[in-house]
């Protein structure tokens, strides 16, 4: 018997089932499902209830193991188990028994949602980072940078991402919440109470050297001197498990004293407690910290949709911006292509002294504070590769980037076209569409559009068509009306790019409808310990499936 903690009331005993989307496996008390977390397929466990409140199924932690399923480890991290920290799921589960857990998820929610049953695996991807690149005028130069933030090959051995093998020191982007004595901490499931864990095994050494220690207390009001902002302890700790609106940290950014790294002045007019952004770049081993508003996506938002609960799971840089309407206003709204106004030069642009550099394919990506990027190390380059291996881009074609974000996949898929080649990348955050016209300048091939992806800005592409699209949306998917109108495009071929398995499902499941098919499905382990997992989906159109 393995006792792993919790208390004696509410505590039934259950025979774990299998694994269900989101961290937790599926078992039956009276016919009732519940949702247990801390347990794995096969197990028996004395489960604590944390959620009673829906008729249909409830919630639970396992807290004694009765039986051990043979995956189960002992969790790397201290904070990991039921009642700490929220923000891994599978710590108690070996590195392979994680991804065969996400593979089943993956091919659970495909034959569920789209009607497409096939194997899946969940692929490793190694997190060691490429060596630091020279600095070059706009890099950083390593006298430059914070003492807390060392270029890589300075860091001992045992402090650098550990890569492949243990799942941890991967994550290069994590919001920390701070407790009432400005401490960092991370949050437990589903809840707002704060784990002090400046020690998350998860996060990138650069990102763990850079808040080891650290104390920042919540500020008393915001730069605007908002008479609302409380600056209390209490204020700070509830504030920040609540969904909210996306950190703009993009005003007055300050260095401290103590280590030289620069920490943002948070968004003016915003509640001003509560968090904080640390962002690492593994190409030059610079770290911002950026303090954001009081708030949060809370518990259970996922990779694309702003920090979960807690060791903030992926993307609290990918939060997407609240839009409205299909134009967005700021500095790089309605940008096409290079000319339009959008600095581009080295150093140009009001984030340039706050950017953080990430070397892709040897190319510079020049990123604006809060601009998404993919946590793991690995990430940028596995995706590029899947992306182009898929669609195997052709000279001269005309591609789409949708949710272009910084211009990852649309500067690779402008090499991949050529000059004669047109590349069409749409993002609706107007700091990434700066952020990629600071990077994508060399490449005249690229229009950048600072536009919604919706169903009217798509059709205004029908003059010119599409022969390969990259959508690579937010956790809610593109949704079936941007479905059915970038389809009707009718590109030869889709890569499809989602850190959701069910929305990818829902959207995979409309281009079947319009005779798509499904010639290939890669699912990638960019986030150990966590529930979450990337797939890239390639479909093609008919009379495409040999390609
Ligand atoms: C998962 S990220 C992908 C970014 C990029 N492809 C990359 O890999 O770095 C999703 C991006 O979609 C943007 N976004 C969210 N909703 C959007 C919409 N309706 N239209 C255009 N872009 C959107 C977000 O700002 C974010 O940059």
């Amino acid at each position: 018997m393995i006792e792993i903690g919790g208390a004696a009331e509410d505590v039934i005993e259950l025979e774990i089932g299998p694994v269900a989307h989101g961290g937790s496996c599926v078992a039956r008390d009276n016919g009732r499902v519940v949702f247990v977390r801390h347990a794995l397929p096969g197990e028996r466990v004395r489960a604590r209830l944390t959620d009673t409140s829906h008729d249909r199924y409830w919630r639970a932690d396992a807290v004694e193991v009765l039986r051990a399923a043979p995956e189960r480890v002992v969790p790397p991290c201290p904070h990991a188990g039921a009642g700490k920290c929220g923000g891994c799921d599978w710590q108690h589960a070996s590195l392979a028994a994680q991804r065969r857990l996400k593979a089943a998820v993956v091919r659970e929610q495909l034959r569920r949602l789209a009607g497409l049953d096939r194997p899946v695996e969940v692929e490793a991807v190694n997190a060691l980072p490429p060596a630091p690149s020279a600095p070059t005028p706009s890099t950083p130069a390593p006298s430059a940078l914070p003492p807390d933030a060392l270029p890589l090959d300075a860091l001992p051995p045992d402090t650098r991402s550990p890569g492949e093998g243990e799942g941890l020191g991967w994550r290069t982007r994590m919001r920390y919440a701070l407790t009432g004595q400005g401490e960092v901490g991370l949050r437990g499931h589903r809840s707002h109470e704060i784990v002090p864990a400046a020690d998350c095994l998860i996060a990138h050494p650069l990102v763990r050297a850079a808040v080891a220690g650290r104390i920042l207390p919540p500020r008393a009001a915001s730069a605007a001197g908002d008479a609302s902002a409380g600056g209390d302890a209490g204020d700070s700790d509830t504030a920040a498990g609540r969904a909210g609106p996306r950190a703009n940290p993009r005003a007055n950014p300050r260095v401290e004293p103590r280590t030289g790294i620069e920490v943002q002045a948070e968004s003016v007019g915003e509640i001003s407690v509560g968090e904080i952004e640390v962002a690492a770049s593994v190409s030059s081993g610079a770290v911002v910290i950026t303090r954001l508003p009081g708030t949060s996506a809370g518990a259970g938002a996922g990779p694309a949709s702003g920090v979960p609960s807690a060791a903030g799971i992926p993307s609290a840089a990918g939060v997407p911006a609240a839009v409205g309407a299909d134009s967005v206003s700021g500095s790089a709204a309605g940008v096409s292509g290079f000319d339009a106004g959008v600095p581009s030069g080295p150093g140009a642009g009001s984030e340039a002294e706050s950017e953080i550099v990430e070397v892709v394919r040897e190319r510079r990506f020049r990123l604006g504070p809060g601009v998404f990027w993919q946590v793991h190390p690995g990430a940028p380059e596995t995706l590029v590769d899947a992306v182009l291996t898929g669609l195997a881009p052709r000279a001269g074609e005309r591609a789409l980037d949708l949710y272009a974000g910084a211009g990852l996949f649309a500067a690779a898929l402008a090499e991949a076209v050529g000059p004669d080649g047109t590349v069409v990348a749409m993002e609706s955050d107007p700091a990434a569409v700066a952020s990629a016209a600071r990077s994508l300048g060399d490449l005249p091939q690229v229009s950048l559009r600072g536009v919604r992806v919706s169903p009217g800005s798509l059709r205004g592409l029908a003059g010119t068509g599409a022969d390969i699209v990259v959508l690579d949306p937010p956790r809610a998917g593109a949704g079936r009306a941007v479905m059915l109108a970038l389809l009707a495009l009718r590109p030869r071929a889709v890569a499809y790019v989602s850190c959701d398995p069910a929305s990818l499902a829902r959207d995979l499941a409309v281009a079947v409808a319009q005779g798509y098919s499904l010639v290939t499905l890669r699912a990638f382990d960019l986030f150990p310990m966590t529930a979450h997992v990337e797939c890239v989906a390639i479909m093609v159109a008919p009379g495409h499936g040999s390609r």
